[in-house]
């Protein structure tokens, strides 16, 4: 089997998921290659050939011409799967290439199984299991699904690819910075998260309390942030924000993909759950089985001490 890997490039900065595209293929069993569009400035550490393209006068990202090399390396590989991450930029390429090489698309893999592909469904509260039918494929994976087992190593041996023709009626026009709202987490040294699991608003000022403690700042998963318990700019994951503080404390969170992928680089992790099988117990450092609205006024009274 043979994947073709589609890198990615942000404002000139190569992104950290690439490497997750190699861990997938790798897990897959699949022999690689990749392809970058973007400058030669900063290249994966990779060890087989990548293919580089540069776009540069036509703007960061042109779906016209991002599709065409896209399409120029599967002419010339005959990869079996062309394989991108599930960002803004695979959401927007994958459908594409998909389209054009009339092949069956599978997005946002999380997982594999016995050579099928684990997909989530109904707000990841389920998981799917699907094989496409088409010899070839178009698959998306999530981020932080697939995580690199090792440091990344290698030199690529790299190989050109032309544009062959102006884009038709796309223009770049650029990227705009997100209004900066409420807390920045990404320089939090301590964050104390809630999760479903505390189970109700007014239960999240417990939660904060413990934050306040340990000097830090309070983060939430995703359907405490939907249910407006707590504010977005406190998300932690996905659609959130990635953080890497010294020490993150799990409160009532499960420890979905989504979420895990904002915050499993933190240095140590306390989760506190009442299911002592709850899979934010496979990357804490410390799990806590108990519950959380009886654990935590007691360790935050021990913490103000
Ligand atoms: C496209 C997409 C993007 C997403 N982006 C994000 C994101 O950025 N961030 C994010 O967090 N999620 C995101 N999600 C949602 C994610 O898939 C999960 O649904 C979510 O992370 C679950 O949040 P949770 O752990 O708080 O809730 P649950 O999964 O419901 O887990 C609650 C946990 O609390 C425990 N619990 C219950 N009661 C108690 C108690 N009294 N004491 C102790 N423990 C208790 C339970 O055992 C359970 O483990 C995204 C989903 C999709 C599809």
């Amino acid at each position: 089997m043979k994947a073709l890997l589609i890198g990615e490039y942000r404002q000139g900065k190569l992104l950290d998921t690439t490497y997750e595209l190699k861990a997938f293929a790798d897990r897959l069993g699949a022999d690689s290659v990749m392809l970058l569009v973007g400058s030669e400035a900063e290249l994966p550490k990779y060890d087989g050939r990548l293919y580089l393209a540069d776009a540069g006068a036509y703007g960061e990202y042109n779906p016209d011409l991002h599709k065409q090399l896209v399409l120029q390396a599967v002419e010339k590989e005959k990869p079996d799967c062309v394989v991108f991450v599930h960002s803004s930029y695979g959401w927007d390429l994958a459908p594409r290439v998909a389209v054009a090489l009339k092949a069956g698309q599978v997005s946002e893999i999380v997982a594999l199984n016995e050579g099928a592909y684990e997909v989530n469904a109904c707000n990841a509260k389920l998981r799917r299991t699907v094989t496409p039918r088409s010899g070839r494929c178009v698959l998306t994976i999530q981020a932080g699904a697939f995580s690199p087992s090792g440091e990344p190593q290698g030199t690529p041996q790299l190989e050109r690819l032309e544009l062959s023709g102006a884009p038709s009626g796309i223009d770049f026009v650029g990227y705009e910075a997100a209004e900066q709202k409420g807390v920045d987490l990404s320089k939090a040294e301590v964050i104390v998260s809630a999760g479903r699991g505390v189970g109700k608003k007014d239960n999240v000022p417990v939660i904060a309390a413990l934050a306040d403690a340990l000097g830090g700042e309070l983060g939430a998963s995703r359907p405490v942030v939907d249910a407006g318990w707590v504010d977005h700019s406190h998300q932690v994951g996905t659609t959130g924000q990635t953080v890497s503080p010294k020490l993150y404390v799990a409160c009532g969170i499960s420890g979905a993909i989504q979420h895990l992928a904002g915050m499993k680089k933190a240095d140590f992790i306390v989760a506190i759950n009442k299911d002592k099988d709850a899979p934010i117990g496979e990357i804490a450092d410390v799990l806590v089985v108990a519950d959380v609205m009886q654990f935590v006024p007691a360790f935050t009274a021990r913490c103000a001490r």
